[in-house]
């Protein structure tokens, strides 16, 4: 009997509050290697304070996540971030470097003890912005890049990273349709090579075609998680997001309208 691989990032009994206000309890995810689990809900839910939860950034009130079997506190920073990599929903610019160093940024937490970096690692953040579609775009200033440029610049550092398990928040952000689906195939691309994938989305949609698993947060302290089929349903989503749906089948695939 094939046993099932070990989980890279688990959580159990989660329960998250901000200010008084509950924003789930009770909350189980296991994520394995090449699975991607979505995040969706309703503005303010809850899914950026849960995905930070995950990668450590801050403790669950409740509950214990544990990241290759471990809690957070058994790990060293720079080990945690040669395993767990997170896209956070902005990025901080404070100072003018070229694209390249932006992306080299990602390579640090494998940097040896002097900190510099090589030509492997030179060429891994090539390869990470070349995959994104912006090799030719390396010796600019990252100041100069237009919102959907400088979002695949932070994808691309998080893949130059190379870490287990990605975290993404909003990955589609400022992406036109086009790179909508590059970078979701990428990212799925990176599951499917056996890495795990946690995102948030806004679009119900994406997440119905790149998702294993979904999390649902209601927006009042609930939430569903499960398979893409059992938590994919319109009453569900119709009353996570305050908005009736209507669920549609193009070519063997889910679709969700509003109502
Ligand atoms: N530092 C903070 N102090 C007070 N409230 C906070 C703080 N950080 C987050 N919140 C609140 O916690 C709730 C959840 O925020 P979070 O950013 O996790 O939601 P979200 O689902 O990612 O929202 P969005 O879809 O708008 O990005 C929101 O109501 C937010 O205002």
């Amino acid at each position: 009997m094939k046993h099932p691989a070990a989980p890279l990032l688990e959580a159990s009994h989660l329960a998250l509050r901000v200010g008084g206000c509950r924003l789930c309890g009770d909350l189980d995810l296991c994520l394995r290697a090449g699975e991607c689990w979505v995040l969706l809900g309703p503005n303010g839910a809850g899914k950026t304070t849960l995905l930070h939860t995950l990668a450590g950034l801050r403790a669950p009130d409740a509950g214990e996540v544990r990241l290759d079997g471990r809690p957070y506190a058994a790990w060293r920073g720079q080990q945690a971030a040669r395993f767990r990599g997170l896209l956070a929903q902005q990025q901080p610019d404070q100072f003018a470097s070229t694209v390249l160093e932006t992306v080299l940024v990602g390579r640090h937490p494998h940097l040896g003890r002097w900190g510099w970096e090589g030509p492997e690692d030179e060429r891994i953040a090539r390869a990470a912005l070349d995959s994104v579609g912006l090799g030719e775009l390396a010796a600019r200033d990252i100041l100069s890049l237009s919102g959907g440029e400088r979002q695949r610049v932070a994808l691309a550092a998080l893949l130059a990273q190379s870490p287990r398990v990605l975290l993404l928040d909003e990955p589609t952000n400022h992406l036109d349709l086009r790179y909508q689906i590059a970078v979701l195939d990428l990212i799925r691309a990176r599951a499917d090579s056996g890495h795990g994938v946690v995102m948030v989305l806004h679009d119900i949609n994406l997440a119905a075609r790149y998702a294993d698993r979904i999390v649902l947060l209601d927006g009042r302290g609930g939430a569903q998680a499960g398979t893409r089929d059992e938590v994919l349903r319109a009453d569900l989503l119709g009353a996570a997001f305050g908005h009736p749906l209507v669920r549609h089948e193009i070519d063997g695939r889910a679709a969700f309208l509003p109502a």
